[in-house]
């Protein structure tokens, strides 16, 4: 079954330059109906230049992009597009059931603003303005507008951040039930967990270039970097483990395996103390994914 999927999104060596920075490097990747992309990259790393480029919003200064075979930017493309904007931007006096219906007139088959409601819990919402919204609920509402014209693709921009749990997974089972229609979602979050419950595939990004690209799961086992920190005294003036530094009286190094970090730090026989083993942030674990493919780089040149 899976062997029929159309392709919806292709993108083929983009380029976008700032000045002197290069905010999206030669990027190719392709997409198929009902998939759920995610991109991953710390603050900077081109994820927003990248879907504006996917999206049309933008001009790349190289390459192409095909939205279900037509450039982003056209008429076509667009009514496929569902997009949730990072800076939410809604009329502010409208209220959420005149806006719904408000968006939905830009299409031709809108969804039903009912069927909106329900699976973006607007219940309770829709008798109030967009501007008294807090920030999860604007959120939900800008869920429900990028999946108004029933597009084809959904770009959705941290999605779930700022919601409580509960509200989290109802809206992770509305964005699954979404690709299970066959709309293809790209996400962009630095949420770890939100990657695990809903990405078929990670795409993870840093200076404009992808980094890696693999399933959740194995991205999740090479990020999920663990930060060790202790108190001790340094030992004949070296650190106490390899790799660590002082941060505000403590040892911090991050580690791809705590259990056996742990072990190796008892088998060496460093009086410590005040232990911690917690996960690292998913920045610092890309930020020493880079590091160590960089390494690795140099290693095969020298
Ligand atoms: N309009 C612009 N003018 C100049 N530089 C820009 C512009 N937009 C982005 N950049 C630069 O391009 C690079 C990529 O930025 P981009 O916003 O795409 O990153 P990002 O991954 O979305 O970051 P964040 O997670 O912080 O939103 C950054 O170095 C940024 O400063």
């Amino acid at each position: 079954m899976t062997q029929s999927r159309r392709t919806v999104l292709e993108a083929e060596n983009l380029a976008k330059h700032f000045g002197k920075t290069a905010a999206v490097n030669d990027v190719s990747l392709s997409t198929k109906e009902g998939e759920i992309l995610a991109i991953l990259g710390p603050n900077g790393a081109g994820k927003t230049t990248l879907t504006e480029l996917l999206t049309g919003l933008r001009q790349p200064d190289k390459g192409t992009v095909r939205v279900l075979g037509d450039p982003p930017s056209s008429m076509r493309a667009r009514n496929r597009i569902g997009l949730t904007p990072q800076n939410v931007a809604l009329p502010k006096t409208l209220k959420v059931k005149e806006l719904l219906p408000y968006v939905a007139a830009h299409f031709d088959t809108p969804l039903p603003v009912d069927l909106a409601k329900s699976w973006f819990l607007l219940d309770g919402l829709m008798d109030r303005n967009a501007g008294d919204l807090s920030g999860g609920q604007m959120r939900r509402v800008a869920l429900a507008a990028a999946f108004m014209g029933q597009p084809k693709l959904a770009f959705l921009d941290e999605p779930t951040t700022g919601l409580d749990i509960q509200a989290k997974r109802a809206l992770w089972k509305s964005i699954r039930a979404a690709a299970h229609r066959n709309v293809q979602i790209t996400l962009t979050t630095h949420d770890l967990d939100e990657v695990q419950e809903l990405a078929d595939r990670v795409i993870v990004i840093n200076r404009g270039r992808i980094l890696l690209e693999d399933s959740p799961d194995r991205v999740r086992r090479r990020l999920g970097h663990r930060r060790l920190s202790f108190r001790s005294a340094p030992v004949n003036g070296d650190a106490p483990f390899p790799g660590a530094v002082q941060e505000a009286g403590r040892w911090v190094v991050d580690v791809a395996d705590g259990d056996q970090a742990v072990r190796d730090l008892v088998r060496s026989g460093v009086a410590f103390e005040d232990l911690e083993l917690a996960p690292a942030s998913l920045e610092d674990a890309i930020l020493a994914e880079l590091e160590r493919s960089e390494q690795a780089d140099k290693g095969t040149v020298s």
